[in-house]
């Protein structure tokens, strides 16, 4: 699959604008904050209903002293074109018409356009807490699996109204015997939810030995763990043995929700003892399995939007990554298109952004 274009309006620091891309790679360079990474935020929201930026709202997409906000995105599967139509409104939901026709659930957008986002703060992820490690596993499972979006939406919902449920319970001790159709609902949701990363993990796992091993030359052996908070089978236990120090912190303690994943090398735990740069080739190695596993899921190439990523990697990671993406749809920011991968791979369009104009200043059909 690949983008044939985008036109926004009213979309951020764009009033309008029409990109159009080639098959292989696109840049997009220009200045800091001149609103490059913010078209790229606007495919992964055709993608996905969402921004690729944490807590992020409609209305702080929509540009400042308007009301709303379009995206039009038409993407090219198998020869035959695709319109997404996005329409962002302060105050109300979201509309969305694939083909002009309208959708009423996000979930029904979710497959047409697979796009995988890489920017610096992925290179991070080995490093920080659990919670972006859970996200990272959210976001790709919900891209690859409707039902698993569909569970962990329900799963969240129900935790939500547990813990309001564990407040009350501190405050009226009587109200304890309505936890348990909330406990029975949070054990079906959350034990698909651990059944499905414990099966993306196990394919992540296939995959990124042998990248990880390429990266460094054969010295590194990478596995990914999933550390889960509670096996499935003993949900349901748990949370009747930890019901009282629930109640105590008004907050649900054991579940998926407070999962991690570990990165071992060579057997050693790469968040604790990985040096900065070994961590930041184990997030490398996650980002391309990533990309491998996509492709192997839907049968066909997803589209990497690599945001500022290719200066923040030295010269034999950036070869690797572009050896990766050779026959992918690629579009990429930078701040000097000059800097690298001329040589190596088909450059498409490349587009000069400022202030908010993308100015298109080179054409090459590959
Ligand atoms: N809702 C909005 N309305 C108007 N302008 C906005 C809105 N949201 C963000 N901006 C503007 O968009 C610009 C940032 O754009 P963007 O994040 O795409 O920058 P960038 O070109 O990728 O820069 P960098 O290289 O620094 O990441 C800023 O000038 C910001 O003020």
């Amino acid at each position: 699959m690949y983008i044939e274009s985008i036109e926004l309006s009213n979309y951020r620091n764009y009033s309008n604008v029409k990109v159009e891309f080639g098959k292989n790679t696109n840049i997009l360079y220009g200045d800091n904050a001149q609103g490059k990474t913010n078209i790229l935020e606007s495919i992964y929201m055709a993608a996905t209903t969402k921004s690729h930026r944490k807590n992020t709202q409609d209305k702080d997409i929509i540009k400042i002293g308007e009301d709303e906000s379009h995206i039009r995105l038409f993407v090219n599967k198998k020869d035959i074109s695709h319109k997404i139509d996005m329409h962002l409104r302060k105050s109300k939901n979201k509309g969305v018409a694939i083909d002009g026709i309208p959708i009423r659930r996000a979930t029904e957008l979710y497959g047409l356009l697979n796009v995988i986002f890489f920017s610096p703060e992925d290179l991070t992820i080995i490093k920080n807490g659990p919670a972006e490690r859970r996200r990272f596993m959210d976001l790709e499972l919900c891209q690859i699996s409707r039902l698993y979006y569909q569970n962990l939406a329900s799963y969240n919902r129900i935790l939500n109204q547990r813990n309001n449920l564990l407040k009350q319970i501190y405050h009226n001790r009587s109200l304890i015997d309505t936890l348990d159709v909330w406990n029975m609902q949070l054990v079906d949701y959350g034990s698909r939810i651990i059944k499905e990363r414990r099966n993306f993990i196990d394919m992540m796992n296939e995959i990124i030995g042998e990248i990880h091993s390429h990266l460094t030359s054969g010295k590194e052996k990478l596995e990914i763990v999933y550390e889960c908070n509670v096996d499935e089978d003993k949900f349901d236990e748990t949370l009747q043995e930890k019901t009282e120090m629930d109640i105590r912190y008004s907050s649900t303690q054991s579940g998926p929700h407070r999962d991690d994943i570990s990165f071992l090398i060579n057997g050693i735990d790469a968040r604790k003892y990985g040096s900065q740069g070994q961590q930041r080739t184990v997030a490398l190695s996650l980002k391309m399995a990533e990309i491998k596993l996509v492709k192997r899921i839907i049968n066909d190439n997803p589209i990497l939007l690599l945001d500022d990523v290719m200066s923040e990697l030295d010269t034999s990671r950036r070869d690797a990554l572009i050896e990766e993406i050779k026959d992918i749809q690629t579009i990429i920011t930078c701040t000097g298109y000059d800097d690298f991968v001329k040589e190596q791979v088909i450059i498409n369009n490349v587009y000069r952004v400022v202030e908010g104009t993308a100015t298109r200043v080179r054409t090459e059909e590959a």
